[in-house]
């Protein structure tokens, strides 16, 4: 395991507001890292102190073993040529055509114009590759910045709310390139207040909630900790909440050998649900 984002005691104030407060983690190289938490609560505030647009008020952060409050123009540039953004001020030409936009960003990145069209093969967008930006839909627009974000082959890609409002098939195609670009390698801090999206992508969540992270782990071994004791069973005689007992297992088993069992489901909370439990905050 090579750590390659490493946090700690950062916070972040405005003023009398404390955008962030205390906060650790620890990201491993090949990691989807999911930050989840509602409107206000720090994760853009953190992917600016991340990817060097910001400085914390206190702590340190450390992206590919460097302190980032602390870099020197060379580390800088180094840095920058690492990382790929993707947030909700990130434009395009409007007038332009999707190929022409991002062959400007390849004379900006200093990479070779072939990667606009092999950046749009990894978004599922080669086809359009004549459209004008203009007429694109926000789903797809979203598509493009996130091939240019892709452009110079960064090995972290910073995402703040990738699929926030987008329709699911956009958002589809954003998952599926994540998905295939995490396979490849790259690193990927994601924000979003979108439980599935965190269930289906990441390796492990954060769940922030006023500037504090309030509980971090694998979604799989967060919904273990947070399990119910209980099985729901529906029976040919009705609905019933069983525990994972000696008491409960013959009482299912009497069911199954009389052939009364009909369904049974184990009482597994979602993301949504333990967010709620962890922090008393829903996710908006
Ligand atoms: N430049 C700023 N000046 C003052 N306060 C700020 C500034 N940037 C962020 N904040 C405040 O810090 C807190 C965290 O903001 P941040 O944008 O990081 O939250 P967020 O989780 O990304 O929310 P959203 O999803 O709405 O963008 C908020 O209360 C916000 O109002």
């Amino acid at each position: 395991m090579e750590p390659i984002i490493e946090v700690q005691a950062l916070t972040k104030a405005f003023g009398n507001k404390q955008a962030l407060r205390q906060i650790d983690f620890t990201i491993q190289r090949g990691e989807i890292y999911g930050f989840l938490g509602p409107s206000g609560s720090g994760k853009t505030t953190t992917v600016k102190i991340l990817s060097g647009q910001m400085l914390p008020t206190t702590g340190t952060a450390r992206v590919f073993g460097v302190d980032i409050a602390k870099m020197n123009e060379v580390e800088r540039h180094r840095h920058l040529s690492r990382i790929g953004i993707l947030t909700d001020n990130s434009t395009l030409y409007d007038r332009l055509s999707i190929q022409d936009n991002l062959e400007l960003f390849c004379k900006l990145y200093n990479v070779p114009s072939s990667r606009a069209k092999e950046v749009l093969e990894q978004v599922n967008l080669a086809n359009e590759r004549q459209t004008t930006v203009k007429t694109l839909s926000k789903g797809m627009k979203q598509r493009v910045t996130l091939a240019r974000a892709l452009l110079h082959n960064p090995d972290i890609l910073f995402l703040d709310e990738p699929t926030s409002a987008l329709d699911p098939t956009n958002t589809r195609h954003i998952h599926d390139a994540l998905k295939a670009l995490n396979r490849a390698g790259t690193t990927i801090f994601l924000t979003t207040h979108d439980m599935e999206e965190a269930e289906s992508l990441c390796h492990q969540v954060a769940f922030l909630h006023q500037g504090h992270i309030a509980a971090m782990d694998t979604p799989q071994r967060l919904r273990l900790k947070y399990a119910d004791s209980t099985i729901t069973v529906t029976t040919t005689e009705g609905t019933y909440s069983v525990q994972r007992d000696d008491e409960g297992a013959r009482r299912i088993y009497d069911w199954m050998t009389t052939g009364k069992m009909v369904a049974i489901h184990s009482n597994e909370p979602t993301l949504s649900d333990i967010f709620i439990k962890v922090t008393g905050g829903i996710l908006k």
